[in-house]
């Protein structure tokens, strides 16, 4: 079988055309832009392009976008105190802490800061124990691009065996989480999974969420599963010659080894191109949807789970 491939960058210009739509109609009708503001901590240079990519999209679609930089070396004080006044500043409907936190930041106590209403990244306590009980919440961006292309591809999932490999808090546990509410049945692997290769070819759905690059080889998929990469790895490329400050030039890979994948399954997403854009188009439609419940208006359908 040669895979299907799961366009998400087309996917996500689509959603967020829609998100688009939704603005326009806030500011005609209601005379409200919504909001977003990204706090970057640091400078980390993954995380400013990923911001810059953020903020660029978020005007785009007519929105209202506020990025705050702060040093590496900022307190916590001063980070809640930042984190404060954008809970409170009526104009602001979303806010987006850029993870990971310099080591001396806890990052559970800056998270759980921002206000669950404004909390567009699904981070806060509030908002897992929402979803974890089926419950309207904000949900995290990254798991509900790759729910939003499962359901497109296979307009139901309900009874299929999903496998995640990873548990962490952004993306593998509400994943799974999401995959369950749309009654999947889901398993959760992770570094101490005893035969990852065993677990994995059982599923009809294999969701990626490792951080280890291609990890995932093409025999350990089941013939016409779908499988989900959410790995983002850079990785020299030196086949590709040096950049004009004379150091290597790089390349993005996912957590699976694309070409044997995809011999073998019935869809698969690239990298890039697959859950990245997703991801922001998923922040875009958050954002949208925490001003329309922040304002007492109907919220849009299908932009949630
Ligand atoms: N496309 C997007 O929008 C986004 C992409 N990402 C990317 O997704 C990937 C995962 O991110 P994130 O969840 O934050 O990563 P974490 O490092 O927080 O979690 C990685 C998970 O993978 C598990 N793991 C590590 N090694 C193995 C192994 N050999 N076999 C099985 N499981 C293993 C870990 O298990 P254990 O818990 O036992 O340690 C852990 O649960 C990264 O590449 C990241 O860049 C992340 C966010 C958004
Ligand atoms: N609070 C918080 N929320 C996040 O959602 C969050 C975060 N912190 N920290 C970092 C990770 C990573 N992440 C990505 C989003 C989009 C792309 C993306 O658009 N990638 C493009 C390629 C971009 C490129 O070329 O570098 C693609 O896959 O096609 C990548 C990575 C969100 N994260």
């Amino acid at each position: 079988m040669t895979a299907q491939i799961i366009d998400g960058k087309e996917f996500s210009a689509r959603v967020r055309a829609q998100v688009g739509e939704h603005v326009t109609r806030l500011k005609n009708d209601h005379g409200i832009t919504p909001g977003l503001a990204v706090v970057l901590v640091g400078e980390d240079p993954a995380s400013q392009v990923y911001v810059r990519s953020k903020g660029k999209m978020t005007v785009e679609v007519g929105m209202k976008s506020v990025e705050r930089r702060m040093d590496a070396d900022t307190s916590e004080a001063d980070l809640l105190a930042v984190i404060e006044e954008l809970n409170n500043d009526p104009e602001i409907h979303g806010i987006l802490c850029q993870l990971p936190l310099p080591d001396h930041l806890n990052e559970d106590l800056i998270i759980n800061s921002i206000s669950p209403a404004k909390d567009v990244d699904g981070f806060h306590i509030s908002n897992v124990g929402l979803l974890g009980t089926g419950q309207k919440s904000m949900v995290p961006c990254t798991p509900l691009g790759c729910l939003m292309m499962l359901r497109d591809h296979h307009g139901s999932i309900s009874g299929m065996d999903a496998v995640v490999i990873g548990r962490s808090n952004i993306v593998g546990k509400p994943m799974a989480q999401l995959l369950l509410n749309d009654s999947a049945t889901v398993t959760i692997a992770h570094s101490r999974t005893k035969d990852l290769a065993e677990v994995v070819r059982r599923a009809d759905i294999v969701v990626a969420a490792v951080g280890r690059p291609e990890m995932v080889p093409g025999d350990w998929i089941k013939e016409g599963a779908t499988v989900i990469d959410v790995g983002i790895n850079r990785l020299d490329a030196p086949e590709k010659g040096l950049k004009e400050d004379g150091t290597v030039k790089t390349k993005l890979v996912g957590d699976v080894h694309f070409e044997s994948c995809a011999a073998r399954a019935g869809a698969i997403t690239p990298v890039p191109g697959g859950v990245g854009p997703m991801t922001i188009a998923c922040l875009l439609a958050n954002t949208v949807t925490a001003c329309c419940r922040a304002n007492g208006l109907a919220e849009p359908e299908g932009l949630t789970a």
